[in-house]
Formats: C-alpha cells, sequence, structure tokens
C-alpha cells in the first residue's frame, strides 16, 4: 500500500500525508482517474500532437509544391487573353503579367490595347521576369478576322501555351420582342468566335501534346434566368462545347478549364444589348454588388494552375440555384417565373 500512497501522491501532485488521509475508496477514484489522465496525456503527447504537426506539415509541404509547379508552368508561358481592353480580361492581363507569362492581349480597340500594354509595362516586379505584351485587333462575331488572328499569334510566337476565352456580351430583353439578329451577334460573340479562334489554335497544341484552353462562362451557362434568352443561350453552348473539347483533348494533355462566375463589377451590363440591338447602357444593381473583377482573376490564375477542369466563381445564392435547378427543377421554374412577373411589375410601373 506504501507504494500505492507514493504513486498517489507523484501522480496527483498532492502530499503524501494528504493522500494517506483519504478514505481507501477515494484513494482507489483518485489513482484509478489519475491513470486515465495520464493514460490520455500520454496518448496525447505521443500520437495527437505528432499526427496532428505532421498533418500541418505535409499540407503546408503540399501547397508549397503546388505553387512552385504553377510557378514553373505559368512563367514563360504564352497566354492568349480575349476581351483583354476591360473587366475581368483586364485584371487576368494583370495577373497573368505578373506570374511571367508572355501576353497576347485581343480586344477590337487598339487604342485601348496599347493603354493596356502601357500600364503593364509600368509595373516592375523584383523577383520575376516580365514581358512587354503583344496585341491582336480583331472582332470576335467576325470568324474571318478570328482566323487572321489565330494565324498572326502563331506566325509571331510560335505557340499558344494558354488560351483565355474571355470576352462576351451580355443581353436584356423579352424573348418575344428580340430580333434573331440580336440572338445570331450574341451566339457570334460569346460562342462562335471563341471556339473558332480554339479550334484555330488547336491543332498546334495537338501537334505539341500541350495546351491549355481556359473558357469563361458564367452561373448562366448553368441556370437560366428571364430575360437573358441569348446570353444564357451563348453560356450553356460554351459550357457543353468546352465540355466536349475536355474529353476529346485529353489523349494529347491539352487541358480544358471552365470557369462559371457570378456577378463581378465590370462594364458588362452597361455594354449588354437590348431587344432591338442598342446598347442597354445601365450599371445594374447586382453587377455593381458583386465581386471584383481583381478577385475573379486570381481565382483564374490559381484554376489555370492548378489545370483545375472547372470552378464556380460565386456566392451563396447562385450557388444554391444551380444545385436547386439540378436537384429539384420545378421549384426552380417556379421560382424563375415569379421572378419574371416582379421583374415585369418594376419594369412597368
Ligand atoms: N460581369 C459579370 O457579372 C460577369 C461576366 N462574366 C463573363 O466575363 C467575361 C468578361 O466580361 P466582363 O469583363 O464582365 O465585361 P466587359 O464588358 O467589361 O468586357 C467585355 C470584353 O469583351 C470584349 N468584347 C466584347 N465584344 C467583343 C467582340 N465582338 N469581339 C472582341 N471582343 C469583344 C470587350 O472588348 P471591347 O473593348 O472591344 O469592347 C471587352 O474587353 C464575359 O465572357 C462575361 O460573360 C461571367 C459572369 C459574370
Ligand atoms: C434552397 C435555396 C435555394 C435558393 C435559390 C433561389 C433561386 C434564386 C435565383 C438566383 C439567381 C441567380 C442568378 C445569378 C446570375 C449570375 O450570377 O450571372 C452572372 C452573369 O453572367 C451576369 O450577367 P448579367 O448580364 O445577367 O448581369
Amino acid at each position: 500500500m506504501g507504494t500505492l500512497w507514493q504513486r498517489l501522491s507523484t501522480l496527483t501532485g498532492k502530499s503524501f500525508k494528504t493522500c494517506l488521509c483519504l478514505s481507501p475508496k477515494h484513494q482507489w477514484w483518485i489513482f484509478r482517474k489519475t491513470v486515465q489522465k495520464g493514460k490520455l496525456m500520454d496518448f496525447t503527447s505521443t500520437v495527437i500532437i505528432p499526427l496532428l504537426f505532421g498533418s500541418v506539415g505535409i499540407f503546408a509541404l503540399f501547397r508549397l509544391l503546388q505553387w512552385m509547379r504553377m510557378r514553373a508552368y505559368l512563367q514563360e508561358a504564352v497566354v492568349v487573353i480575349t476581351g483583354a481592353t476591360s473587366g475581368l480580361g483586364k485584371e487576368c492581363a494583370k495577373v497573368f503579367h505578373a506570374a511571367g507569362c508572355k501576353l497576347v492581349l485581343c480586344g477590337r480597340d487598339s487604342e485601348k490595347l496599347q493603354d493596356m500594354v502601357q500600364q503593364l509595362s509600368t509595373v516592375t516586379n523584383h523577383r520575376k521576369k516580365t514581358h512587354k505584351p503583344h496585341t491582336v485587333v480583331f472582332d470576335l462575331s467576325d470568324t474571318k478576322t478570328v482566323l487572321n488572328a489565330a494565324e498572326e499569334i502563331l506566325k509571331y510566337l510560335g505557340h499558344v501555351d494558354i488560351l483565355i476565352n474571355n470576352a462576351g456580351i451580355s443581353f436584356r430583353g423579352t424573348i418575344v420582342d428580340t430580333g434573331l439578329d440580336v440572338d445570331k451577334k450574341v451566339m457570334e460573340t460569346n460562342y462562335f468566335g471563341p471556339i473558332a479562334l480554339t479550334k484555330a489554335l488547336l491543332p498546334s497544341m495537338i501537334k505539341r501534346r500541350k495546351g491549355h484552353i481556359v473558357a469563361i462562362s458564367s452561373v448562366q451557362g448553368k441556370i437560366s434566368i428571364p430575360f437573358r434568352s441569348a446570353y444564357a443561350a451563348s453560356k450553356h453552348a460554351t459550357q457543353a462545347f468546352f465540355d466536349c473539347l475536355r474529353a476529346e483533348v485529353e489523349q494529347y494533355d491539352i487541358d480544358v478549364t471552365v470557369v462559371s462566375p457570378g456577378y463581378i463589377q465590370t462594364n458588362l451590363s452597361l455594354n449588354a444589348v437590348t431587344a432591338d440591338g442598342s446598347r442597354y447602357g445601365v450599371m445594374d444593381k447586382n453587377t455593381a454588388e458583386g465581386q471584383t473583377a481583381a478577385e475573379v482573376a486570381q481565382v483564374v490564375l490559381s484554376a489555370v494552375g492548378q489545370k483545375k477542369k472547372e470552378v464556380l466563381v460565386a456566392g451563396l445564392t447562385p450557388s444554391l440555384a444551380v444545385y436547386l435547378r439540378n436537384l429539384c427543377p420545378r421549384l426552380f421554374f417556379t421560382l424563375m417565373a415569379e421572378r419574371a412577373k416582379k421583374e415585369r411589375k418594376a419594369k412597368a410601373s
């Protein structure tokens, strides 16, 4: 028993005398609890803590390797960005330039493109070599100029590592009032133009067995909301085309990333076309309160760097709406009909 009291005293930290004064039942209870606590502490210090530190270490190492791989992938890569004169394209140009890519900035306005080149030239990165971007002027809704642009890009740079199909226009209007020419214009810009450019650059990527094609789609490539028919249709077509492409070109080690953002603070609503083909010219509340283009550009950069197959970059409601459309379509359609009624009423008043 003497040894039990001595052990009890050491384990509990109580004096030998105090331990002697306790009832045997109490002593036994304290002894058992203390041994259990000791075992738990032993288990914590020999298993849980090393496991925790080990996992954190492995995770940090994994992230470091991922970051290094991404850095190497982007450094010196030839990256073509369409719609580089505004909004998301402009911000993508900034982040890919800072990552050391050789950029080809595309747009319809050569002055705006030159401004962009100027802006990027003033950015200095002490840790990374940056390159002066090239510019190519063409209109995505004119297939001939798209094909010429692809030829020009390949002639001057030899190859394309990453193509970012970003340029696009949106639409506002009812289906019944919209002329087919407007539907065609939106489809030409958002769908036929990007696929023409993709098809023109694809053979050279296949030949090199290397390349990465990015499509900037939208949440509206996954769900359709009222008064956006042409836009939502063009983005659904984009999603479908690039999903097919991803499957077909995997054998050539070519990657395809589809990015589907929610509202972004850009000029998209201002530049949207309406039912009669005129410019909408209104900064919508949803657009003005959206994510910043710089935030989304960072997501695009890391999605490309990590060769992700697709990313949804949206808040809770649009993300839930995508799930609702698939899991409970009837409820989704009812909500959309309500939304249409509400918007009509608001316009009428
Ligand atoms: N803003 C948003 O809420 C969201 C945007 N997106 C998508 O992001 C992409 C970028 O749009 P965003 O930055 O928001 O909008 P902006 O209107 O700010 O930019 C659109 C860009 O596309 C270019 N563009 C438009 N039409 C043509 C054409 N026919 N030929 C060549 N270039 C053209 C414009 O160039 P130019 O200077 O020549 O007009 C401009 O650089 C689009 O695909 C859009 O659908 C997706 C989800 C949400
Ligand atoms: C279980 C709860 C589910 C809640 C879901 C309710 C459904 C609410 C509908 C939400 C609709 C979200 C639409 C988002 C649209 C969007 O983000 O589009 C991005 C764009 O491309 C913007 O282009 P636009 O020209 O429309 O400004």
